[in-house]
């Protein structure tokens, strides 16, 4: 499943809502940042961790197909958690269940805090921006969380950065390539520091070199304590990027497994023919 800037307009303002929920930061703002970029205080964080993350039985049904079965797992604080599997294994329908994008058919998604919803962001393979300029939409969901515009625009500066586009803060963000609107839309998702960031296939339509300046930037987040919860096509990426693997095959989970545990050899007969490149489906 992709998400698109072609979404329905319904979509569209359904996405941008997730990601910038208003007035959701303005709670959480409370303990010292220890990253220089993001000054005196810390917005993502609140009071409890939104981690673990608990799933249990989720089901999610389309008409007559049953994209997730029974599906259970839990993510803890760490390293980033990769979800991979064949084409249709049900990854992004996951990661939208997860995000609330989706309602289960079935089951329960058990977030350490009740204000989880507002301590987490996700990142699509087209990212969604808005008709502005790079830094403006760096700045947004600052400026949608309570901050003054001297302040939303400074961090949203800090932000830009960090990933690299500070250079190009006066541009049109449509107008930048794929790779640079990817950099800032992690930019802008991390403006509002949250605690797990779901990232969709976020280098799938990206060349090696934008898929790497995306890795680091992914890696940099986790390093600040970021939970990056993720799914790839891309193995050697797996590999770069994973601290475990959640491996999905036809809707179920077969397995959650550390990285290197997994990429030495996996538990389930079905993981290890898609690592030899044998599972298509
Ligand atoms: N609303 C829907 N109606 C019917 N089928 C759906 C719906 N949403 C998802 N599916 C189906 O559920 C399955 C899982 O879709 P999903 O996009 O999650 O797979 P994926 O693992 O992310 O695949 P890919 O790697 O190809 O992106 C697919 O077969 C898809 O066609």
């Amino acid at each position: 499943m992709r998400a698109t800037e072609s979404l329905p307009r319904k979509g569209l303002r359904h996405v941008m809502a997730d990601l910038f929920r208003p007035g959701g930061a303005r709670i959480l703002a409370r303990t010292p940042d220890p990253s220089p970029i993001h000054g005196r205080s810390r917005i993502g964080a609140g009071t409890g961790g939104i981690l673990p993350l608990r799933v249990e039985g989720l089901c999610y049904r389309a008409g007559a197909v049953e994209v997730l079965r029974e599906v259970g797992f839990t993510l803890e604080k760490g390293g980033p958690s990769l979800i991979i599997g064949p084409n249709g294994a049900g990854k992004s329908v996951l990661l939208r269940l997860l995000h609330r994008l989706l309602r289960p058919s079935a089951g329960q998604i058990l977030w350490g805090t009740p204000e989880a919803a507002r301590r987490q962001a996700m990142l699509f393979q087209r990212p969604v921006l808005l008709r502005r300029s790079v830094l403006a939409n760096a700045a947004y969901p600052l400026r949608l969380a309570g901050l003054g515009r001297a302040e939303a625009m400074a961090r949203a500066r800090a932000e830009l950065a960090q990933v690299g586009l500070d250079g190009l803060a006066d541009r049109p963000a449509r107008r930048l390539s794929g790779g640079e609107q990817q950099r800032l839309a992690l930019a802008r998702a991390a403006a509002l520091q949250p605690e797990v960031l779901f990232l969709d296939e976020p280098c799938a339509s990206l060349d090696p070199a934008a898929t790497r300046a995306v890795e680091e930037i992914v890696q940099a987040l986790a390093a600040r304590g970021t939970k990056i919860v993720m799914t790839t096509h891309d193995l050697g990426q797996a590999r770069r990027l994973a601290a475990e693997v959640l491996f999905l095959h036809r809707g179920r989970l077969l397995e959650q497994t550390p990285a290197a545990r997994f990429f030495a050899g996996p538990e389930s007969a079905e993981a290890r023919a898609f690592l030899r490149g044998e599972l298509l489906w």
